[in-house]
């Protein structure tokens, strides 16, 4: 929103899923529910922004001869066999499950990307997304650690699910703005992962929050989701090796930085009740 005064900006609002004409020279295609609470909503709809949405801004990459780069994510992996992931990694995925519109709709998502590069000459990219969190994210994005962090601000318990020992590797924002810049700008394909080595259960990070915010809060078990993958850490090296890119903010220095902001807001929230 702070860009809507910059006279170079334009906002359209728009459906990937529709096709539409644009002259641009760089297609960042970033669409798609990416929080599992919200693609599994409506997984029809999660599995056409994918197919049909890629579909279209491939299409629109080939006519105009821009450069498009997909957002894809850790979950091709699936619940992955090999740890960490490396990028030659082909995953472990339930082609039938509730997570499917998603994973399977980012893989397909890479095929038609690809399929577009070598049959059609457009230049493309490809990121594989880990678990990135921050400033500004929707206060009730249903993911761990916006979760998490909204929970112990409100005085809620954290709700763990599962047995909590599951793993997860958090990256944040600006760094994956840096590695997504970077790999538009660069020569290179990929795919690349653009996460952050540093690994944590969800325990651990729970344990993290905790200092951060209020060493009182507690912690509530509920079940965990349904293929929920039991590990995930990216191995960076290719990245490293060939964007020049790594991540600069560990969990520790990152989340503060997301604290203020969560705290501003739940605030404003809690005065515009107290006015209603
Ligand atoms: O960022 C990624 O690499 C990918 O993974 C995420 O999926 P997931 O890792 O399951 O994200 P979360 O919903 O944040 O869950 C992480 C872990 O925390 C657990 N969790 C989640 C929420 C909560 O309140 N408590 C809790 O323990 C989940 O069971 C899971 O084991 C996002 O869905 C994807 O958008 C993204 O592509």
């Amino acid at each position: 929103m702070h860009h809507f005064g910059n006279p170079r900006f334009e906002l359209i609002r728009h459906d990937v899923v529709e096709p539409i004409l644009l002259e641009v020279d760089q297609i960042y295609h970033l669409a798609c529910p990416a929080s599992p609470v919200h693609y599994k909503y409506n997984p029809v709809k999660t599995i056409k922004t994918n197919v049909m949405g890629t579909l279209n801004m491939l299409g629109l990459a080939k006519r105009i001869g821009a450069r498009f780069l997909l957002t894809s994510t850790s979950e091709v992996y699936g619940d992955p066999l090999e740890h960490p992931q490396k990028e030659t990694y082909w995953g472990n995925v339930n082609p039938i499950g509730v997570r499917s519109c998603y994973d399977e709709g980012k893989r397909t998502a890479e095929t038609l990307t690809m399929d577009y590069h070598r049959g059609a000459d457009v230049e493309v990219r490809i990121a594989r997304i880990f678990n990135t969190y921050g400033p500004r994210m929707c206060i009730d994005d249903g993911r761990v650690v916006s979760n998490f962090v909204a929970q112990a601000i409100r005085k809620q318990p954290l709700t763990v699910y599962g047995d909590g020992k599951q793993t997860r590797s958090f990256q944040y924002v600006s760094d994956l703005v840096d590695g997504l810049v970077a790999l538009m700008e660069g020569e290179h394909v990929g795919p690349f992962n653009l996460g952050n080595p540093g690994e944590f259960t969800m325990l651990e990070l729970a344990e993290v929050v905790k200092e951060t915010i209020d060493s009182s809060a507690t912690i509530e078990f509920k079940p965990n989701t349904a293929d929920d993958p039991h590990k995930r850490k990216p191995d960076i090296s290719r990245a490293k090796e060939m964007l020049n890119w790594e991540p600069k903010i560990s969990l520790r220095e990152g989340l503060p930085l997301m604290v203020s902001d969560f705290q501003n807001r739940i605030l404003n929230e809690d005065e515009g009740k107290g006015q209603k």
